[in-house]
Parts: structure tokens; sequence; C-alpha cells
């Protein structure tokens, strides 16, 4: 079982609408789920990972409806984002309870596998309170693995990881991926999503605002509209020879910053133009600088479009 499907998938907390009409499928490899904080990442995966039942619509694993379907939860394993642990327990116990949850033939066999699969056997003795931040990631993945699901689900896995850490995790969901699982994970930082996912699905506000491999995602990312703060010898006459090209769309004077403000449509043409026309215009640019590079300003971008 690989393939995760939502048909027009909405969740609400009494007012708050967290996801809004989502449809979409993630089937095997690494998936990225990219998006700004509070846009609904958790709540899709644990609509996915079968903790939560969509308010309508329907998520389903190779056309299962997963909701209080015992047989696939066999299939999917969740890393969840929230730190509480068990922390009396040592990994090993924290792993072995969920093989017995799972009611598998050979409990100890298979938590001492997982463990294995993370790395982590040289500290399957200790109590999950004396771990580290990584160390306690990689249980709680040990945990999710435990039953071989053929489904990982990881809610923003690389917080509050080392480099070291991080490229380990990447490692291995890679490995998992190529295997031919479905890995899904969220995150907030474009960057880390492109090194790792072959494939990504950008959630903002709730809604599915993108889908498409890094390449597709990083183009639509630097084809909208661009804000630039620019300081000149000359902002006037700087201001009337760029509003005559087609790549600038708007342009403001800003006398209090003493700047000017430009909106670029065409990114490369602009990148171009703006040193010439100064050249030609013997005026001199002190400062260039994108008032708009947030990520949550991106984002809206490619909501609205
Ligand atoms: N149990 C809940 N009760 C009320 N509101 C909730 C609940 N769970 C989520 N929300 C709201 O739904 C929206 C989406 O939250 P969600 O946690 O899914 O986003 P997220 O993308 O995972 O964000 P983060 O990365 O910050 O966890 C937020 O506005 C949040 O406050």
């Amino acid at each position: 079982m690989t393939t995760l499907t939502l048909d027009n998938v909405s969740r609400w907390f009494g007012n708050v609408v967290a996801v809004n009409d989502v449809s979409l499928t993630v089937g095997p490899g690494v998936t990225g789920l990219l998006g700004p904080n509070g846009a609904g990442k958790s709540t899709l995966i644990n609509m996915m990972g079968g903790f939560l039942a969509p308010s309508t619509g329907t998520v389903t694993l190779d056309g299962a409806v997963i909701w209080r379907n015992e047989q696939v939860y066999r299939h999917i394993g969740v890393v969840p984002e929230r730190e509480a642990m068990y922390d009396f327990l040592t990994g090993y116990d924290f792993v072995l309870a969920n093989a017995e949850l799972h009611g598998l033939p050979h409990p100890a066999a298979a938590a001492r596998a997982a463990l294995s699969t993370v790395e982590m056997e040289y500290a399957a003795g200790r109590r999950i309170e004396t771990y580290s931040k990584g160390m306690r990631q990689r249980v709680k993945m040990a945990s999710a693995l435990v039953h071989e699901p053929a489904v990982l689900l990881l809610d923003e896995p690389f917080n509050g990881m080392d480099p070291r850490q991080r490229l380990q995790l990447m490692e291995l969901l890679r490995r998992m991926g190529a295997d031919g699982r479905t890995v899904l994970f969220s995150s907030h930082i474009l960057e880390e999503v492109e090194q790792l996912a072959h494939h990504i699905e950008v959630i903002v506000a709730g809604r599915h605002a993108a889908s498409g491999d890094f390449r597709e995602i990083r183009r639509l990312m630097t084809d909208r509209p661009h804000r630039y703060l620019v300081r000149s010898s000359d902002d006037r006459a700087l201001a009337s020879a760029l509003i005559a090209d087609p790549s600038t769309a708007g342009l403001e004077l800003d006398l209090g910053e003493r700047a000017l403000l430009v909106q670029a449509v065409d990114f490369a043409r602009f990148t171009q133009l703006l040193p010439r026309v100064a050249r030609e215009n013997g005026i001199r640019l002190y400062e260039v600088s994108p008032s708009d590079e947030s990520l949550e300003s991106v984002f809206s971008y490619l909501v609205a479009a």
C-alpha cells in the first residue's frame, strides 16, 4: 500500500479552518510538505496518519479510507512533532511498546531492528530523559518504523537538529524513499525540502498552493513580482528611466526613507536593466535590496497565483 489520496479534504476546529478543500496525491519516494507556520501541515499529517478525522472529504490509502481503519494503520508510521515522550522509559522499552501495540509476532526482535535502522542500539538501554534532541527524534523514528510501514509521515523532523543529525536523517529518509516507501515530511524551510524531496506540495493558509519538483517550485517563486528598495544619487531621474521599461510594474518614491520602491515583474530583465539605466544616466546606485523576501510573502504570492 503506497498511495495516499486526499479528495476535497477540509478540517476545521470551531471557527478556525485549518485545512481548506485540499486534494492531492502522494506516492512512493520522498515528498516534502512545505508551508509557513500555521499553514495546516500538522493537521494534514494527522489526517493522513489516522489520528484525526476530516470534517469533509476523504483521505485514503490505495483506495481504503484511513480514519478508524485498523487494517490501514498497519501500513502507516507517524513521527509527530511534539516533544513529549515517556521520558522514564528506555529507548528500547519505548519502541517495544509500539511493537506490542501493533501485535507484532516478534516484538523484541522488531524493536531491536528498528533501533538499529536509526543507529540507536548503543543508547537503547538508557532512559529517554538522558537523550539529546536528535536522539529523541531517532527513537521516535524507530517507534514509527517498528512495524515496517509502507508509508512514513514525519512532522517537522529536522527541527532542532544539528547539521550532522540532519544529514543522517536525510540519508535515512532518502534510503527509505529509494526502497519504494512513501515518505512525506513537513517543513517551513524551502532549502531543506529542496535537498531531500523529489516532489513538493506547498500549503498556505490551509489551502493547496502549488505542487511540483523543486525546480518548478523555485521557478514559481522567482517568477513572482519582486519588490526592491533602491537608493541612488538621483531617485527621481532613475524612476523616470525605469518606468519606461515593461519589466517595471510600479514605482513609488519614499521621501521619508529617501528611497525608491520598485516592483519588478520580469526578474531577469530588471536585474540587467537597473545597472544599465543607472550607467547611461550617470546615476550612482547606493543600495539595492529586496524588500519582500520573507518566506511568508513568497507563500502569499503562490496562494494568490
Ligand atoms: N486542535 C486544534 N484546535 C484549534 N485550532 C487548531 C487545532 N489544531 C490546529 N489548529 C489551528 O489550525 C491551523 C493549522 O494548524 P497546524 O498545526 O496544522 O499548522 P502547521 O502548518 O502544522 O503549523 P506549525 O508548523 O506551526 O505546527 C492553525 O491556525 C491552528 O491554530
